[in-house]
């Protein structure tokens, strides 16, 4: 019943288990779509780095050069990445072929002795290296002390267990990926903690010359879900968009109209998030991309900061 004809598909994957759970779930959709899909498992620089923060050691990209390079010599066809590690401007020669269902965007709270962020006693030391959660933590509990925590989800959550956290802030989607949403306590609401533009999305990237792979790989789509990305991701470029700042961009698309919520600050993280709203009805790629530039622009006129959110 496949619409496009069978190919022998490789699939570029970090060998971590949440990459290796998302690079599994599109293998078992393509199959279903009688593709026959092998992996190819890779380390990447990102992986091995865990002692810095990646803001200071080269960003998001760490995550996906290898497996660029492996399409670029053919050695693989595809790569499914988080969408949040993926850098807002592919390399010449690469593009994302479809984004997918978004799972949970939300950011979560994880603790073995507190129930929420609120029940955490004064000074308690809470672990993230992002700088968005930092400072919207911060802004949340001026009190706490936010230590650095690198590594994949198995680490965090071991250092965490090893008690050299009292809290650790991660994804709910990586944790319900891989049937660890028992150690989420409480989800912040987005109101509180804006996710990182893509975060809950997987995208699939190839090389920008292989069309036919583009057909293969349509109907794996999802297109409420590109929508909203492409928004996001949007703000994200207009600012400069790199981990080396604090930068939030959540939307959510309701019949038709992208409500698009967006924060950013300075790199040191010292001052509180200036933030941005507007929503526009929004059909296309290109109406999303004009809505997430129409908000960095906000974002920019808000000057350095503000306290209150600016909406309209
Ligand atoms: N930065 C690492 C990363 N990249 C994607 C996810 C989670 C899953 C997702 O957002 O799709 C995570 C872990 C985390 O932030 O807790």
């Amino acid at each position: 019943m496949s619409p496009t004809q069978p190919l022998p598909l490789v699939i570029a994957t970090r060998e971590s288990r949440l990459a290796l759970w998302q690079a599994e779930h599109v293998q078992a959709l393509l199959r279903a779509r009688g593709h026959s899909v092998s992996l190819l498992g890779m380390t990447t620089q990102g992986d091995q780095i865990l002692d810095r923060s990646l803001s200071k050691v080269g960003g998001k990209g760490l995550f996906v050069k290898e497996l660029e390079v492996a399409l670029e010599e053919g050695r693989a066809h595809i790569a499914v990445h988080s969408l949040k590690d993926v850098p807002m401007e592919l390399p010449e020669g690469f593009a994302l072929a479809c984004v997918m269902e978004r799972e949970d965007p939300r950011d979560a709270f994880v603790s073995p002795h507190y129930a929420s962020l609120d029940a955490l006693p004064q000074g308690a030391v809470v672990g993230t290296s992002s700088l968005r959660r930092q400072v919207l933590l911060q802004a949340l509990r001026p009190d706490l002390k936010i230590e650095p925590l690198r590594g994949n989800l198995d680490t965090r959550l071991r250092k965490l267990d090893d008690g050299q956290y009292d809290a650790i802030v991660l994804a709910a989607a990586g944790l319900k990926r891989l049937g660890l949403q028992d150690r989420i306590r409480t989800e912040f609401a987005t109101t509180d903690m804006l996710p990182a533009a893509g975060q809950g999305a997987l995208g699939i990237e190839i090389r920008s010359d292989r069309q036919d792979l583009m057909a293969a790989l349509a109907p794996l789509a999802h297109q409420e879900t590109w929508l909203t990305v492409t928004a996001e991701r949007a703000v994200s470029r207009a600012m400069g968009g790199s981990c080396s700042m604090p930068l939030a961009a959540h939307g959510r698309l309701v019949q038709g109209t992208l409500h698009l919520d967006a924060a950013w600050g300075d790199p040191d993280g010292s001052a509180p998030l200036v933030h941005a709203s507007a929503s526009a009805p929004v059909a296309t790629l290109a109406d999303a991309d004009a809505l997430g530039i129409a908000i960095a622009a906000r974002l920019r006129a808000g000057g350095a900061r503000a306290s209150h959110p600016v909406t309209g």
